[in-house]
């Protein structure tokens, strides 16, 4: 999907959320255990209550290579029945040596065709440039993680007081443009996104860390929005998990929702729609 339409989308949808399809065969509803595919048939019924109120999906790939062959089974049906208007993300954080990078991409831009997916940016730049020769597809970079353990690397300053994050940011951004390349910004680091959103202006960020880890909607509009919305929110247990019942669609479904209606208000008060 190209940037035009991923924006058209927002637009469309008045929403600008990710739905994580984090599928935790320990958290989903028992009923669903004696199916044949448990995780699809959990995000069969997510996507059907979401769809509406959600402009992608992120599945991320540890709870389904933790299954095996299995397991990648049921991501591909899960990419499938994805509706085709949807960003679809493949949170793998992947990247390795060139060529091996080259095979990574393989997998999730031909075997799976996914939209994006997460890079982790260590090894970098000819550990992120063979997922940037697809056309229409997209890179996401993580820039500043929402978790504990970002504090022991990323925020570490060189003689300049530049801290890592602020050098990665400027670094992959010359690999890649704002039509290829997202970054990874987290919720929990309101305070940063500001710093975040003044090196990489016409990025879009995927931000997760809204709803389970803590981080505010607000404060992320406040300080990630670009004149293209710029943002992807992301919430994988705060909606998969509302209930663990029998209603846990219509739940998760409700859930989506009333984020949706708060990034309608943010969108109204932008002027975006
Ligand atoms: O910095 C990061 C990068 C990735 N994630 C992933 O996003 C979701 C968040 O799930 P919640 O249940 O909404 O907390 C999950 O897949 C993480 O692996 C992140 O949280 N932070």
């Amino acid at each position: 999907m190209d940037k035009a339409k991923l924006i058209a989308e927002i637009k469309s949808k008045k929403s600008f959320l990710c739905v994580g399809l984090d599928t935790d065969m320990d958290l989903i509803p028992k009923h669903l255990l004696d199916t044949e595919d448990p995780i699809f048939e959990f995000n069969k019924a997510i996507i059907d209550a979401t769809k509406d109120f959600c402009v992608a999906y992120k599945p991320n790939i540890a709870f389904y290579e933790c299954h095996g062959p299995k397991g990648w089974e049921s991501l591909k049906k899960t990419l499938d029945y994805i509706p085709k208007d949807k960003f679809t993300i493949a949170d793998a954080k992947r990247g390795d040596i060139g060529n091996t990078s080259r095979y990574y991409a393989k997998t999730f831009f031909e075997y799976m065709d996914f939209d994006a997916v997460t890079i982790a940016p260590y090894m970098g730049e000819d550990s992120i440039t063979p997922f940037l020769e697809y056309k229409d597809k997209w890179v996401i970079v993580l820039a500043l993680t929402s978790n504990k353990g970002a504090l022991d690397f990323q925020f570490m300053t060189d003689m300049n007081g530049e801290k890592l994050y602020e050098r990665v940011l400027k670094k992959t951004a010359k690999w890649g443009t704002p039509e290829n390349l997202m970054y990874v910004v987290g919720a929990t680091r309101a305070e940063s996104i500001k710093t975040v959103r003044k090196i990489v202006p016409n990025h879009f960020f995927l931000v997760p860390g809204f709803g389970a880890q803590g981080g505010s909607l607000i404060d992320t509009a406040q300080y990630g929005w670009n004149d293209d919305c710029g943002l992807l929110v992301n919430s994988s247990r705060g909606i998969l998990y509302a209930s663990n019942g029998e209603d846990f669609a219509q739940k998760a479904g409700e859930k989506a929702q009333e984020i949706q209606k708060q990034m309608e208000v943010i969108l109204v008060e932008k002027g975006f729609i």
